[in-house]
């Protein structure tokens, strides 16, 4: 992707709530809530369980409504910023695990062109490349239901960076990792942001792993954001 369509790094068009009211069922998860906050290099997205970490992601994307106000990514509200968008959920389901990791790559360079597939090898060559750049070449023929949870989480990485994204939402990419696991993925999410020139959210409880790499930490709490940097 050429330089000047690479739009995180510039803070004033980061993400902008306005007047913003978000529930997940009985849960009030922001309530009237204005701020900017850059979204350059990586920001974590802290929080206790439950306190809608998830849920503000997943709005961002425009996949959950607000009651109330409105949400801007890069000055775009979700139905057009997502796609500048790579997601990276908490789990994939269940009834993909089958299927070879290398697959779910290919499904995504395609579904990213409203179904219209690619030629078979641009495609493959597509997804062989995003799967070496995130280290995941060695099992991409191996299904993902028998892949460690670093090894999905490699394979989820590069699902999400279909598209070449401008922001990457993780949810929670250091979940189930041991400490050396950790440290790969904190590594490698580094790197990415170093490489492509993309910035990163992500949601995580593993506050030491991640320190001394975070570019800043928005705190969900209370129905509010608290941003420190
Ligand atoms: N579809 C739903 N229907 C009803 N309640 C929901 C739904 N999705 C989420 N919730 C509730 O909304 C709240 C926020 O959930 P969310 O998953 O966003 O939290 P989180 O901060 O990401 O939590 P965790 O750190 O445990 O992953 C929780 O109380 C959850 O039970």
């Amino acid at each position: 992707m050429a330089e000047n369509k690479r739009v995180c790094c510039q803070p004033e068009r980061g993400l902008v709530l306005r007047d913003v009211t978000l529930t997940a069922g009985s849960t009030c998860v922001l309530r009237d809530v204005s701020l900017t906050v850059p979204l350059s290099g990586i920001t974590l997205l802290s929080g206790r369980n439950g306190a809608g970490k998830s849920t503000l992601l997943r709005a961002m994307l425009g996949l959950i409504p607000l009651q109330a106000g409105e949400i801007l990514t890069h000055g775009l509200p979700p139905a057009q910023a997502r796609q500048h968008m790579g997601y990276m959920p908490q789990s994939i389901t269940d009834a993909a695990l089958l299927l070879p990791a290398v697959s779910h790559v290919r499904a995504a360079v395609d579904g990213l062109r409203w179904g219209l597939p690619l030629r078979l090898r641009p495609r493959r060559e597509e997804a062989d490349r995003l799967l070496e750049l995130t280290g995941a070449s060695a099992f991409a023929h191996r299904p993902l239901g028998l892949l460690s949870g670093g090894e999905r989480q490699r394979v989820g990485l590069a699902q999400a960076l279909a598209g070449n994204p401008d922001l990457l939402l993780l949810d929670e990419p250091l979940a189930a990792l041991d400490q050396a696991g950790q440290e790969r993925t904190v590594r490698l999410l580094t790197d990415l942001t170093a490489r492509l020139g993309i910035g990163i959210v992500l949601t995580s409880h593993e506050t030491e792993a991640l320190s001394g790499v975070v570019t800043r930490v928005v705190q969900l709490a209370d129905g509010g954001l608290h941003v420190r940097v």
